[in-house]
């Protein structure tokens, strides 16, 4: 029986427009909030922007108790605070940028065992705390527990693409309070992570509640452009959001767009790059273009972080572009994202789709473009090379091997997606994640859209294979760091 106490009777519908001011579920949802609130263990497996964070947050307002969601982003944090918050919910976070004095405020909340609080974000790391885990069995000894959340569940795997050890650690929770049910969401899982995070958090997989949804995004466009290290594709780039501004800047389009209070140069897009000084520089050139871009990157102070974010949710003149590394990714939740680039061939094929994810979230077509070489792809491929090269032998550390393993693999799939001229890219993501239900693109791909046009621009846009394999061996794709 779980330890909380709860209600007799929920009205999700009303709730759902109530509070959250959404008409109706999307398909599952409902499903997943009613086993999640009959106390059950969930995994949901769906796509970006599927809108996996209302299958916690609801219950947290309709059940009794407190719902703890261990979330890996400080960016991620702050933004689903501040829409709950707008939305009158009783929901705080506690991580590296709370006050001393909110915190004791949310401590205190938490030590009188019936906490106000609804939804309580927290890192993972902060679980380790015994503070915090002494402040939780006060809770659940009052029956107050409601569930726990785990979202961007894959970091608990180590054949995740984005990793996090200490989210291994949340295998305390089962282990302290086996009646309090958890719901773990991801967007991107294989079947290997999949099992790893369900035994690492101590889930009973013959009773998990599995949800596994479509990984399908029809209304992105996804297209590959080739480039290589001979020619500079910034001019590509920049000559296609321009002639996007010219369309909306012709006179009637400009007018109507003035009359919905937007600017014809609000296009809002992300570009992500690979390295921090990328970030920096890519931005000032854009803006040296006129295009107002910022840079995002875990290695600026956290003040301008906030700064480049607040303006660009806010579609504010010169935020229209965060240039960023993907320190910038998971859970942004930005409706009218109409662009994703890839600035160069991404770490792994889980984190493309993640990041490619951020766009289109209102439904409207949105383009994804990646820009990949040859001579990217083999300097990426050098580093999991090397990586592999320093690890240790040994049987104990066979673990991290079989993990360099799969990263090599996630990254040879997404060299095929590059290279790829034979099928729908759609399909091709679809595949990845061994999801066999339908993928409607329409011309939503450049494969759709023009087969044979796409080989003559493979064939124009890459170096060949003889000329990269020359360079190669001559060590010019070496590389010690992404960052
Ligand atoms: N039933 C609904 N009706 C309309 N909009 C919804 C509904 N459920 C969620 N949304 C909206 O969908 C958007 C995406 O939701 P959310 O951020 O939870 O996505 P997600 O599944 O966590 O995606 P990702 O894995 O990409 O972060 C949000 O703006 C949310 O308000």
């Amino acid at each position: 029986m779980p330890g909380t106490n709860k209600r007799p009777h929920y009205d999700l519908e009303f709730t759902l427009r109530r509070v959250f001011g959404k008409r109706e579920f999307r398909p599952v949802q409902r499903e997943v909030i009613a086993a999640t609130l009959h106390g059950e263990d969930v995994f949901l497996q769906a796509a970006t922007s599927f809108g996996k964070s209302l299958c916690y947050q609801l219950p947290a307002v309709v059940d009794f108790g407190i719902t703890i969601v261990i979330s890996p982003l400080l960016a991620l944090m702050n933004n689903q605070v501040a829409s709950m918050r707008k939305a009158n919910v009783r929901v705080e976070t506690i991580n590296s940028t709370t006050t001393a004095g909110n915190k004791k405020r949310i401590n205190d909340d938490l030590q009188c065992g019936h906490p106000l609080t609804r939804l309580l974000y927290v890192t993972p790391e902060y679980c380790q705390l015994d503070s915090f885990r002494r402040l939780l069995r006060v809770v659940h000894s009052q029956r107050e527990l409601a569930r726990i959340a785990v979202d961007e569940a894959h970091c608990v795997s180590e054949w995740g693409h984005d990793f996090r050890p200490s989210f291994q650690q949340l295998s305390w929770f089962k282990a302290e309070f086996p009646d309090v049910p958890i719901i773990c969401l991801t967007a991107t899982a294989t079947a290997r992570v999949r099992d790893d995070i369900t035994t690492t958090l101590g889930l009973d997989a013959s009773k998990l509640k599995m949800f596994r949804m479509s990984t399908s995004r029809p209304n992105l466009h996804y297209e590959v452009r080739f480039k290589s290290d001979e020619k500079d594709h910034y001019n590509d780039f920049v000559r296609w959001l321009k002639h996007i501004h010219e369309k909306r800047a012709a006179p009637e389009r400009a007018s109507q767009l003035a009359s919905q209070n937007q600017r014809p140069d609000n296009w809002p897009g992300i570009i992500y790059t690979l390295f921090r000084k990328d970030c920096e520089s890519l931005a000032a050139r854009l803006r040296s273009d006129g295009i107002g871009a910022k840079p995002y990157h875990a290695g600026l102070p956290h003040t301008e972080r906030a700064d480049a974010l607040a303006g660009w949710v806010a579609n504010k003149e010169g935020y229209d572009v965060i240039v960023a590394t993907t320190a910038f990714g998971m859970g942004i939740d930005k409706e009218n994202v109409r662009f994703v680039v890839h600035w160069q061939i991404p770490k792994s094929f889980e984190g493309f789709y993640q990041e490619a994810g951020r766009a289109g979230r209102d439904g409207k077509a949105s383009s994804c473009i990646l820009y990949y070489s040859r001579e990217d792809r083999d300097r990426a491929l050098t580093m999991l090379a090397r990586d592999q090269q320093r690890q240790p032998k040994s049987g104990a550390v066979s673990a991290q091997q079989a993990q360099l393993r799969h990263r090599l693999s996630s990254m040879q799939a997404l060299v095929n997606y590059c290279e790829g001229t034979t099928k729908c890219r759609h399909k091709m993501i679809a595949n990845y994640f061994a999801d066999d239900g339908e993928t409607p693109c329409g011309m939503a791909c450049d494969w759709c859209r023009d087969a044979r046009a796409l080989v003559r621009k493979k064939e124009a846009g890459l170096a060949s294979e003889e000329w990269v394999s020359t360079q190669r061996d001559l060590g010019r794709y070496n590389m010690d760091e992404y960052e």
